[in-house]
């Protein structure tokens, strides 16, 4: 017996250090490096980073390196080599985007050819997976458990989590209640809790639909500023609401609400990459300047929902072709695409011409 958390609890704990700015010791295949987020990095850790010695990197995603014009030898990322007089303002200055325009960065960078670069892989991971800017500090350690024992910080093993790090957590049923709501009265809110301690998704069932027959179905991604503060620069809130209209109107129907904000990257890089829209970028040019791709979500969550209800078989309620591919490839039939058009203003008119001319949607 062991007390001792595994892999997917560690990595829990290393996304909460993250987020507070706490350093993580990785260790994997012979090498070992300490790591931070450098979007919570403050200068004294920073100082402290430095007084270790040894040659920190800033590991950042090779869409990101593309924007500062830095060769990307990893192929999915770039090893930035720190100026021997490096400091917060140039490390936030290759972090994110915000100044891009402003003050673009005095380049060349110089990126890192040779070495292995598994760990910085899973510190640009571990960065997405805690919401923060995909950017890490990474210092090789020669020691890494006795270094993670002696500052008592969390130790992920990079072989075994950088799998957990892709894969699908499954969503577990945690409860479920009636709940009436203006569409119908006959609804049910449940509730699922993914294994991997990240956010909990809902279920919203309206009626009693049959489990071996069609149902019809919405994968509501969570979108804070469309869904609850109406704005009008996407079409998620009239989506959301008239999804549930419909479901209403025919009696049955399920919609789940995926806590995936901002297509997977978090509210706070949402309000980044809305800073961007403003200096004339798109919504996938954003997304790529941040570093990120232009959908981060994880798409087999909902089919993993739908089938943990008994659903198999679905009339899908979307403009989006990949979500239909993601249902059939993940165990789920869809029967029928149903178009939800609603919501088109002047203000999110470039925002869905972008999605139908360079992410696939449906017209
Ligand atoms: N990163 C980013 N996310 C956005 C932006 N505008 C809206 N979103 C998010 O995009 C997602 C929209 O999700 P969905 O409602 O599933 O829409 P969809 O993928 O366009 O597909 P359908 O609506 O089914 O056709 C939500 O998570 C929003 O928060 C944006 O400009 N940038
Ligand atoms: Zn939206």
């Amino acid at each position: 017996m062991s007390f001792a958390p595994d892999t997917v609890e560690i990595i829990a704990r290393a996304r909460a250090d993250l987020r507070m700015g706490v350093p993580v010791v990785l260790v994997g295949n012979g090498a070992g490096a300490l790591i931070l987020a450098a979007e919570t990095l403050d200068a004294q850790r920073l100082a402290d980073l430095r007084a270790l010695g040894g040659q920190p990197v800033l590991a950042i995603t090779s869409r990101r390196a593309e924007t500062l014009k830095a060769r990307a030898y990893d192929g999915d990322l770039a090893r930035v080599v720190l100026p021997s007089d490096v400091s917060m303002a140039w490390l936030r200055g290759v972090a994110d985007p915000a100044d891009d325009l402003k003050s673009p960065m005095k380049g060349p960078l110089q990126t890192l050819r040779d070495g292995a670069a598994d760990l910085h892989r899973v510190a640009i991971a571990l960065t997405k997976s805690a919401r923060l800017l995909p950017a890490a500090l990474v210092l090789p350690l020669t020691d890494p458990y006795v270094f993670a024992g002696e500052n008592a910080l969390t130790a992920v093993n990079t072989v075994l989590a950088a799998p957990l790090l892709t894969a699908s957590p499954h969503p577990h049923p945690v409860v479920s209640a009636r709940l009436p709501v203006e569409a119908s009265e006959a609804g049910r809110l449940h509730i699922f809790r993914p294994e991997d301690g990240g956010e909990e998704h809902y279920a919203f069932e309206i009626g009693s639909p049959p489990r071996d027959k069609p149902v019809l179905a919405r994968l509501h991604s969570a979108c804070f500023t469309g869904d609850v503060m109406g704005s009008l620069k996407c079409d998620c809130g009239p989506q959301l609401r008239g999804a549930l209209a419909q479901m209403g109107t025919e009696g049955a129907g399920v919609l789940l609400y995926l806590n995936q904000e901002g297509r997977g990257i978090g509210l706070a890089n949402k309000m980044r990459a809305y800073s961007l829209q403003d200096q004339g970028f798109d919504t996938v040019e954003a997304n790529h300047r941040l570093g990120f791709e232009d959908d981060e979500r994880d798409f087999k969550l909902g089919a993993s929902i739908l089938k943990s209800m008994g659903f198999h078989q679905i009339r899908l309620l979307t403009n989006n072709p990949r979500k239909i591919a993601m249902m059939e490839k993940n165990g789920i039939d869809v029967v029928e695409r149903v178009p939800l058009k609603v919501g088109e203003t002047h203000h999110n008119r470039g925002y869905l011409a972008t999605k139908a001319a360079k992410s696939g949607h449906l017209l």
